[in-house]
């Protein structure tokens, strides 16, 4: 068995090239869930992952999960969710695997060094939108199925894929095509495996919660067009005021959270989590100085820990309909929409925040007696998704990071939500571990957001490690 890891292990070595040919191909396709207009890109995003699994031989299918709503009754549909198997022998585990090849928005505009969709390799790092969030993971697990096939290695579990492409914007139709394959496609599924999250520092790491999110548009409406502020400007109630002032209410500058209620369903902080953060690989000034802050909303690690993973926040992403080109321009935008977010912990509940702050944003908005209109809207409401850590898939997760990475992984939370998480849990009651590979500055969602050629490979040899540890968990 040692032998054949490490014949795995040399194999992934000497195809790295290949794998990070296949994943420029994959970064080229401007996958991004959030802009309609790139729906077709999305497609074929998902047509290309279809096509490698069928490649290989897996059953692959590509499944109709519906449209999206776009308001005023139009609607596109949703992009197809691909699921793949690999191996039926009743006498093994099944592992399905899940993740995403959609991505978040990117143009060179917003200050990228290297154009976005095309991946640049700089000193060992492989620069482009989607590199780490999620499309290398996804092809590493491709590829560590891949090399069991091509050195005729039986694998040593079988293998199922569920890859998605709406994610990042709250993983749209998902939920009720695993409630309807909840007895078919998922009826012979031991173990779930995750791998769309980081590492915390350069300590490999297993992740054993997310943070879930509530998703809002804010919307003030006041005059029916545009106005020139110097000959409306002091006569109008503008919307832009009322939305600013209304945004303003949602959180104090120390970071406490202002509306009614929100705090109160939070689990406290018990002792054994406060020494479990204690012992976890995170340099506060390195954090600090890799985002470029000079002091952050709490000092110590633990506090810094706890507020990132376990405590609900409230972040203001933009301004639909306000002025945000370079120059100048002297207008009273007519209807703003201000996009913002809550991230969800145990034990909130997404229908709950959206009362309580719907209800409190009408409030505040009602005492400022502007004749413009508020509408306050939650478009995602995704659950936070907590694991249990005595389970053998994390002892699997353990064994696998000590024979590839020789340290012992940190166990750690993740403050992003995998919006799918917590359906599997309560839908599939399959258990569920998530297995990063992505490094802690790869700057997800950011500009520059890369993967690492180390962690690409490496993370390969860890999965194929992995699945060789979760097929010797003694059955019951
Ligand atoms: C952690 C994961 N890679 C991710 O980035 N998830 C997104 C999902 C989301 C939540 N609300 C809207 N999209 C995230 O955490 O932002
Ligand atoms: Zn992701
Ligand atoms: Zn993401």
């Amino acid at each position: 068995l040692e032998f054949e890891l490490e014949e795995l292990s040399k194999y992934i070595d000497s195809h790295q090239e290949e794998y990070v040919q296949t994943l420029r191909e994959w970064v080229a396709v401007e996958s991004d869930s959030s802009d309609v207009l790139k729906r077709s890109d999305l497609e074929r995003m998902m047509d290309m992952t279809a096509e490698k699994l069928k490649a290989m031989g897996g059953t692959v299918e590509l499944v109709d999960i519906g449209v999206q709503e776009l308001g005023g009754g139009k609607t596109i549909p949703l992009p197809k969710v691909v699921t793949a198997q690999f191996g039926s022998d009743s006498s093994k585990y099944t592992v399905c695997v899940y993740g995403h090849v959609d991505v978040q928005p990117a143009k060179m505009e917003d200050g990228w060094a290297t154009e976005p969709y095309n991946l640049t390799d700089i000193n060992g790092n492989l620069y482009g939108r989607g590199a780490s969030d999620n499309k290398a993971p996804v092809l590493a697990w491709i590829h560590t199925v891949e090399a069991y096939q091509a050195l005729g290695i039986e694998l040593p579990v079988n293998v199922k894929f569920v890859i998605e492409g709406m994610e990042e914007t709250g993983s749209n139709g998902l939920d009720a095509m695993i409630v309807s394959k909840n007895d078919t496609f998922f009826a012979d599924v031991d173990y779930i495996v995750i791998s769309d999250c980081g590492w915390l520092s350069r300590r490999p790491a297993l992740t054993y919660g997310t943070r879930g999110n509530c998703y809002f548009f804010a919307e003030v409406e006041g005059p029916k067009q545009d106005l020139h502020s110097g000959v409306y400007g002091g006569t109008v109630i503008e919307p832009m005021t009322d939305l600013i002032g209304i945004l303003d209410t949602l959180i104090s500058p120390s970071g406490k959270i202002l509306i009614p209620g929100i705090r109160d369903a939070v689990a406290p902080l018990s002792d054994e989590e406060w020494r479990l953060y204690q012992d976890v690989e995170f340099d506060v000034e390195n954090y600090k100085a890799k985002i470029g802050v000079s002091r952050l909303m709490y000092s110590s690690k633990v506090d810094l820990l706890a507020h990132r993973w376990r405590y609900p926040t409230v972040s203001i992403h933009g301004i639909e309909g306000a002025f945000s080109a370079p120059g100048s321009k002297t207008v009273i935008p007519a209807k703003v929409i201000a996009k913002f977010s809550i991230r969800q912990v145990p034990n909130m509940d997404p229908a709950t925040v959206e009362k309580q702050v719907t209800d409190y944003l009408h409030t505040v908005f009602g005492r400022r007696k502007s004749p413009n209109k508020l509408k306050v809207t939650m478009i995602i409401g995704a659950k936070p998704w907590l694991a249990d850590t005595q389970h053998p898939l994390y002892k699997a997760g353990r064994e696998a990071v000590k024979k590839v990475f020789k340290v012992d992984p940190d166990m750690i939370r993740e403050g992003g939500t995998i919006p799918i998480a917590k359906t599997f849990q309560d839908v599939t009651r399959k258990s569920i571990i998530m297995l990063p590979i992505g490094g802690f500055d790869d700057g997800l969602h950011s500009q520059n957001e890369k993967m690492s050629r180390y962690n690409y490979i490496e993370g390969t040899k860890l999965f194929v490690s992995y699945l060789h540890e979760v097929g010797q968990i003694k059955r019951d």
